[in-house]
């Protein structure tokens, strides 16, 4: 089975000229296809920078990286959308839209896709249930709990079955025991999915779901 990403020398600048700063030196790494990856460090150690340009987000400046075996390093415009549409996203702040049902969120992604608005009603729903949320699909998300937005945003996130999955902080707005639903939800629908997660957190508590942990400093993988 060949990597879900591959990265080679990758080197990162932030700013130009005297203002210059080199905030990634010379990163590999490789991650299998249907791994679980977390990533620690401390804050402003090039983690969100790493996860970004993993996520074809940002284009790499300096070395190769392969997302699902496209190179990414000199890659169009075209070429990065496309390779995003094969990913789903889950950032800290949810993202929710707050004029739009939970279905309604859930569905947004299946627009960019070929899915008939009945085939994406139907998805959102089930995406919807499987997450815990069967009897909330048509609430707004002011009226669900931070857990609860939580889980829409992963739904929507997974509704498109993408082959990776990113995720930053995901539970840091959560207690304990809705983040660690949370992760374990992601979990159970990767590998249900064989999909790849890429999941940055500073939350001890919920290190023990993943395959494997890397450690940033200093924009060094250590
Ligand atoms: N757009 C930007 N322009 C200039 N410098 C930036 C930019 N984004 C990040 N940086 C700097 O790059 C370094 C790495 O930042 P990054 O956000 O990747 O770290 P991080 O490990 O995700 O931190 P945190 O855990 O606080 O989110 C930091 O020194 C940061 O100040």
């Amino acid at each position: 089975m060949y990597n879900a990403i591959t990265i080679t020398n990758l080197n990162h600048y932030y700013g130009q000229g005297d203002l210059q700063k080199q905030v990634l030196f010379d990163v590999n790494l490789e991650i299998k296809t249907g791994e679980i990856i977390i990533l620690t460090g401390p804050s402003g150690s090039g983690k969100t920078t790493l996860l970004s340009l993993v996520g074809g987000l940002r284009s790499p400046q300096f070395g190769s990286l392969r997302i699902l075996e496209r190179e990414m390093f000199g890659a169009s415009n075209d070429e990065r959308v496309e390779t995003r549409r094969k990913l789903g996203y889950i950032f800290q702040a949810h993202n929710l839209l707050e004029f739009l049902t939970a279905q309604q969120n859930v569905m947004m992604p299946l627009e960019l896709q070929d899915v008939t608005y009945s085939e994406s009603i139907q998805k959102a729903s089930l995406m919807l249930q499987s997450v815990g949320l069967g009897n909330r699909i048509n609430y707004y998300p002011e009226n669900l709990s931070g857990g609860q937005k939580q889980r829409v945003a992963i739904a929507r996130a997974l509704v498109t079955n993408p082959q990776i999955v990113l995720a930053d902080e995901p539970t840091a707005a959560l207690d304990k025991q809705s983040g660690r639903d949370v992760v374990e939800l992601m979990q159970k629908l990767a590998k249900e999915q064989n999909c790849t997660i890429v999941l940055v957190t500073h939350d001890n508590r919920i290190l023990d779901i993943a395959d494997r942990i890397i450690n940033m400093e200093d924009g060094c993988l250590v």
